[in-house]
């Protein structure tokens, strides 16, 4: 791998476990989110995110019980809409503010981008999570406040993270050419766009998934084999 100067990053399954999300929050989100709703309908914020939820869906001037039941479905099915992924991270604040819970972090990951960052590598994320959900995560995470490292933040609004289009977005947003940025995810599908729009890139397997023998992409089970 040669001159990597910026890392893009996924979340959950490359930073932080699965379960973390799936198991805590989810779950958080799935239990407050008919009252959050109520209680925050007048709020134009979270009227535009019901409205472009609806919208996605189809559904002509549904009601808002309609919207709630819809939402509560795809959180099931862990869809990953943008409109959805904005309601969950506001749900998600007070969790994080009242000491609910902190994001996971894989143990190595904080050490290895503070080493990043000190080797003078510019640090993003691009989460299907919203950006002020991915700040939240950071911030309030196991580790620490991690927000110091990164640079800037990538959700959905940017695009689809299986398409290369998104990436291009990216990198033309960071000023820097694709093939000195390594984006580091779980999923192959999100490398394979990556990799279309010129990017390098890293697939985390983390224990117990098992490496290939013929990865499709280089594969690391911990941030520390990854020598940008
Ligand atoms: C940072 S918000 C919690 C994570 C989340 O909702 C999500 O969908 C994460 O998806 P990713 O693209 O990071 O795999
Ligand atoms: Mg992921």
């Amino acid at each position: 791998m040669t001159s990597i100067r910026a890392i893009v990053t996924d979340i959950e399954g490359t930073t932080s476990s699965i379960s973390f999300v799936k198991d805590v929050l989810f779950p958080y989100a799935r239990k407050r989110l008919p009252a959050y709703v109520e209680t925050h309908a007048d709020k134009p914020e979270v009227q535009h995110w019901l409205h472009e939820a609806a919208k996605e869906a189809d559904l002509i001037e549904a009601s808002r019980q309609e919207v709630i039941e819809l939402l509560l479905r795809w959180i099931d099915e862990d869809r990953k809409s943008t409109a959805l992924k904005a309601l969950q991270g506001m749900i998600w604040k007070d969790g994080y503010e009242e000491g609910e819970y902190r994001a996971h972090m894989y143990p190595e990951v904080a050490a290895r981008l503070h080493a990043w960052r000190g080797d003078g590598l510019h640090l993003y994320v691009y989460s299907s999570g919203s950006v002020p959900a991915q700040k939240l995560f950071f911030r309030y995470s196991e580790a620490g406040d991690l927000t110091p490292v990164f640079a800037g933040y990538f959700d959905t609004e940017t695009g689809p993270k299986r398409e290369a289009e998104s990436y291009r977005r990216i990198v033309e947003a960071i000023g820097e050419r694709p093939e000195h940025v390594l984006f580091l995810s779980d999923i192959a599908e999100e490398l394979d766009a990556a990799r279309s729009a010129g990017l390098q890139t890293g697939w985390l397997l983390r224990p117990p998934l098992e490496v290939p023998a013929q990865p499709r992409h280089p594969a690391y089970t911990s941030f520390d084999a990854i020598q940008p």
